[in-house]
C-alpha cells in the first residue's frame, strides 16, 4: 500500500499504491504511517519523497469508508503530523491530482513539487465536508487567507501553473516528477526545516480581517442553498486566521465532527458515486456497458440551429468532433455562425451549410429542430436517404417517441435520443433514449460521445419525457393546482428556494418559456381552439387539469422573453423578476370564475405535493423499467434540473424522508385530491414500505420481484 525503497544512495522513496486513484484507506494510512518510522529511523536515510503510484499522487481519503461509524487505522491527522514533525526533508512528488486528504498530504510535507499537467485542489466542499484533516489550518497558513477561502470554498482543482504563483507549489517541471524530487530533496539534506513546517507559521496577516469574514459569510449563505459545509469553510478559515495552529487544529475537529456523518454529507457523498453509477449502464436486452463497443466517431451534423443547436454544435467541437451545422433558414444560419464562433472563441471545426445533403458523410447526426413530431419525422425520413450507411441518427427531443422516428429510417437500429439539457455545451446531463429497436452498439456510442463531452450520461427507456421531463410533469401540474387553491408564485417559488433549488417553479417556467409547454399540450390534445370547445375548462380525460398556464399563454405572457409571465421584468428579455400585481388580479377572477375559495397554504404543504408527486413519478419510472435504479434518476435531477446536491436527488431524498412518511403523505393528499391520478401512490412505492423500507441500494431486488409479478 506504501512501497518504502532507498534511492540515490540517501533519498527514501515513499510511493503509495491503491488504485485508481491512491486513496487513502486504512492500509494506505496505516503504511504511510510505517514507512515514515522507518524513514525517521534509517541512518541511511537523510530525505524522503513521496509519491503516488501510476501517475497520480494521491485523490483524497476513501470515500467509501465514509459510512464506517469508526475508522480502522491510524487517523489521517496522526499520519500527516508524523511527516511534518520529520527531521529529515520530505518532498511532495507531484503528478495528475493531489486532492482533498491527497493535498493536506502534500501539505504536511515539507516541499512540493508538481508536474506542469497536476492539479491539486480541496472538493471537500462537494461532498457535504471541509478539509478537515488539517488542510483548512495549513493551507492558508502558506498561501494566505484570501486565496485559500476560494480554493476550500470552491472545491475548484487548481492547475499546476496556479499552484506555482500562489506558493502552493515550490516546483513545477515537465520532466518526470519524482526524478526531479529526488534531486531537489537530496539538495535540502541537512538543512533547516522550521520554517517549512506549515503548523509552526502563522497565517500571513489580512487587513480587515473582520470586514473580510463578515462579507465573506454573507457571500456563502446567499449562494449555498442551505447547505451546511460552505458555511463550516468559512469557519474553519476564521479559525486558521485567528487562532494558533494546535487551537485551529482543535476547532477543525470539531467542526469536521458536526458534518461527517450529516443527512447533508450522506447525500453529498452518494452523488459522487451517483454521477459515476451512469457509466456502468444496462438495457433490459440484458446488453450492458462492458459487453458492447461503442463506433468510433469523427464527425458529426447538427440538424437546426436554434438555442439547443448552437450549444449541442459547441460541445461536440470542443469535444474534437469536426462538425457539420446545418440551418434551413438562411438569417438563422448567419446568426448561429455568429453565435458559435463566439462560444468557441475562434477553436473547433465546424462548417455551416443550409442543405441537410452536407451531413451525407458525417459519423453521427444530432437532430435538434422545432419539437413538432411531423417535422421531425420528414427529417428523420431524409436523413436516412442522405446519410451514409452505418450513421447513427440521434434526435435531441426531449419528450417525443423515439421508435415512431426510428421507424421513418432504413435502419431503426441506429436510432437513439440524445437529449441535452440547455445551455447544451454547459449542463452536465446527457440522457441517451434507446427504444425498442435501438441496437446496443448505437447506445454505447452515444454513452461514449456523452463521455467525451464531459457529460453525466444516463441511459434510459422510451416513453412520453424519458425520465426527467415525465417526472417534471407532476411537479409542475401540483405548483398550478397549488395557485388555484390560493398560493402565488412566490410562496410557491420561495418554499423550493428554501429547499435548495437555485430557482422556484414559477421563475424557471419564465426563464425557458411558457409557450414551450404550451407547445407540448397542444400537441397532446389537451388545450387549443377544437379540444376546448364545449369542454369543462378543468378536467381533461376524467381528470383535474389546469389551463392557467394556457390562460397566461393566450394573454401572451411567454415569460422573462416577452418581459411578463407568472413574474414582471422591467423589459422583454429582462432577468429580475417582480411581484406583478396584475396577475394576483387575474388569480383572484379565474378562481371566483370557478367558484374556488382560496385558503392559507403552508410550504410545507408545497414542498410535499410538488416534491412528492415528482418522487411517485421517479418510482413509476423505476416500475416501469424506464430507469435502471434510483442512483441514475438522482443524477439526471442533479445533473439536469439542479436538484441541490446536499439533499441527494429525488429518490435518495424520499430514502431520508422515509418511504413510509412519503407513503403517507402521498396518501394524505390523493385523499384530499382524488382527481389528480399522480398523487395516488404507486405500487413500487406500497411494496418497498411493505419490505421494511430497505436502503436504496437494495431498492432493485424488490423492483425486480415486482416486475416479475407484474
Ligand atoms: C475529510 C475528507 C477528506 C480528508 C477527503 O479527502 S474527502 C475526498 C476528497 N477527494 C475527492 O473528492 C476526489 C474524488 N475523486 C475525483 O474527483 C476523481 O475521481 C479524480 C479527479 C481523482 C479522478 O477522476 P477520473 O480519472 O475521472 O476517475 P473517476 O472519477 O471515474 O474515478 C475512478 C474510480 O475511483 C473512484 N474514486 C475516485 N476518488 C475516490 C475516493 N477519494 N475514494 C474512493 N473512491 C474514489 C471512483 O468512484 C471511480 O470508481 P468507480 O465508480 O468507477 O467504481
Amino acid at each position: 500500500m506504501a512501497q518504502y525503497r532507498v534511492v540515490s544512495g540517501s533519498v527514501a522513496l515513499i510511493t503509495i499504491q491503491n488504485p485508481p486513484v491512491n486513496a487513502l484507506r486504512a492500509a494506505v494510512r496505516e503504511g504511510l504511517f510505517n514507512a515514515i518510522k522507518r524513514a525517521s529511523s534509517d541512518p541511511q536515510v537523510r530525505s524522503v519523497v513521496l509519491s503516488g503510484h501510476n501517475g497520480t499522487f494521491c485523490g483524497g481519503a476513501d470515500i467509501k469508508e465514509f459510512g464506517n461509524v469508526s475508522l480502522p487505522g491510524p487517523h489521517l491527522v496522526e499520519v500527516f503530523q508524523l511527516m511534518e514533525d520529520l527531521v529529515k526533508p520530505v518532498v511532495a512528488a507531484i503528478e495528475g491530482f493531489a486532492l482533498g486528504g491527497g493535498l493536506e498530504l502534500a501539505l504536511a510535507c515539507h516541499y512540493r513539487i508538481g508536474h506542469s499537467k497536476a492539479r491539486v485542489g480541496f472538493p471537500e466542499v462537494n461532498l457535504g465536508l471541509f478539509p478537515g484533516a488539517g488542510g483548512s489550518q495549513r493551507l492558508p497558513r502558506l498561501v494566505g487567507v484570501p486565496a485559500a477561502l476560494d480554493i476550500i470554498i470552491t472545491g475548484r482543482h487548481v492547475a499546476a501553473g496556479e499552484a506555482l504563483k500562489l506558493g502552493l507549489l515550490d516546483k513545477v517541471i515537465d520532466q518526470n516528477t519524482v526524478d526531479a524530487a529526488v534531486t531537489f530533496a537530496k539538495s535540502v539534506e541537512g538543512k533547516p526545516l522550521d520554517n517549512h513546517r506549515l503548523g509552526n507559521r502563522p497565517c500571513p496577516p489580512l487587513e480587515n480581517m473582520d470586514a473580510f469574514f463578515e462579507e465573506a459569510m454573507k457571500r456563502v449563505h446567499s449562494r449555498a442553498r442551505g447547505a451546511v459545509a460552505p458555511i463550516t469553510c468559512v469557519q474553519a478559515v476564521r479559525g486558521a486566521a485567528t487562532l494558533p495552529f494546535h487551537k485551529g487544529m482543535e476547532l477543525e475537529k470539531m467542526l469536521l465532527g458536526t458534518l461527517f456523518n450529516s443527512a447533508q454529507a450522506q447525500a453529498s457523498q452518494y452523488c459522487f458515486f451517483a454521477e459515476r453509477a451512469g457509466a456502468r449502464w444496462s438495457m433490459p436486452s440484458g446488453a450492458r456497458w462492458d459487453t458492447c463497443k461503442a463506433k468510433p466517431i469523427g464527425t458529426a451534423a447538427v440538424i437546426g440551429l436554434g438555442t439547443m443547436g448552437r450549444g449541442i454544435t459547441v460541445a461536440l467541437a470542443r469535444a474534437g468532433l469536426s462538425v457539420v451545422a446545418v440551418e434551413t433558414q438562411e438569417h438563422q444560419l448567419a446568426e448561429a455562425q455568429r453565435a458559435v464562433s463566439r462560444m468557441l472563441k475562434g477553436g473547433g471545426r465546424v462548417s455551416y451549410s443550409p442543405d441537410l445533403q452536407a451531413a451525407a458523410e458525417v459519423d453521427l447526426v444530432v437532430e435538434a429542430v422545432f419539437e413538432d413530431m411531423a417535422i421531425k419525422e420528414k427529417i428523420f425520413k431524409q436523413l436516412s436517404e442522405v446519410c451514409k450507411p452505418g450513421t447513427l441518427l440521434t434526435t435531441n427531443t426531449s419528450t417525443l417517441d423515439i421508435d415512431r422516428l426510428a421507424s421513418c429510417t432504413r435502419d431503426p437500429q441506429l436510432v437513439v435520443g440524445m437529449h441535452f439539457f440547455a445551455p447544451a455545451h454547459i449542463m452536465r446531463l446527457l440522457e441517451v433514449v434507446y427504444g425498442p429497436r435501438s441496437s446496443p452498439e448505437a447506445v454505447a456510442t452515444a454513452m461514449q460521445l456523452g463521455k467525451r463531452m464531459g457529460k453525466v450520461s444516463v441511459a434510459v427507456g422510451n416513453c412520453t419525457g424519458f425520465v426527467g421531463n415525465r417526472m417534471l410533469k407532476p411537479y409542475l401540474e401540483q405548483a398550478n393546482f397549488l395557485l388555484e387553491e390560493g398560493a402565488t408564485p412566490e410562496l410557491v417559488d420561495a418554499a423550493l428556494e428554501e429547499f435548495g433549488f437555485p430557482m422556484g417553479v414559477f421563475k424557471m417556467s419564465d426563464l425557458s418559456g411558457l409557450d414551450v409547454g404550451w407547445r407540448v399540450r397542444k400537441e397532446e390534445g389537451l388545450t387549443g381552439p377544437g379540444v376546448t370547445a364545449g369542454q369543462p375548462m378543468r378536467i381533461r380525460h376524467s381528470r383535474r387539469y389546469s389551463p392557467l398556464g394556457d390562460l397566461m399563454c393566450e394573454e401572451g405572457r411567454y415569460g422573462q422573453k416577452t418581459g411578463s409571465g407568472w413574474y414582471l421584468y422591467d423589459k422583454p428579455g429582462g432577468r429580475v423578476a417582480r411581484s406583478d400585481p396584475w396577475l394576483r388580479n387575474f388569480l383572484e377572477q379565474y378562481r371566483a370564475r370557478h367558484g374556488l375559495v382560496a385558503r392559507r397554504i403552508s410550504q410545507q404543504e408545497v414542498l410535499e405535493r410538488c416534491l412528492y408527486a415528482l418522487i411517485n413519478e421517479g418510482f413509476r419510472v423505476l416500475e416501469d423499467g424506464i430507469a435502471a435504479s434510483p442512483q441514475n434518476i438522482d443524477a439526471i435531477y442533479v445533473f439536469g434540473y439542479s436538484w441541490p446536491k446536499h439533499r441527494g436527488g429525488p429518490m435518495f431524498y424520499a430514502s431520508q424522508v422515509g418511504l413510509a412518511r412519503v407513503l403517507e403523505g402521498l396518501n394524505h393528499y390523493h385523499q384530499a385530491h382524488p382527481d389528480v391520478p399522480h398523487l395516488e401512490p404507486c405500487s413500487l412505492l406500497r411494496r418497498l414500505v411493505a419490505s421494511g423500507s430497505p436502503p436504496i441500494d437494495k431498492w432493485s431486488e424488490v423492483v425486480k420481484g415486482h416486475r416479475s409479478q407484474l
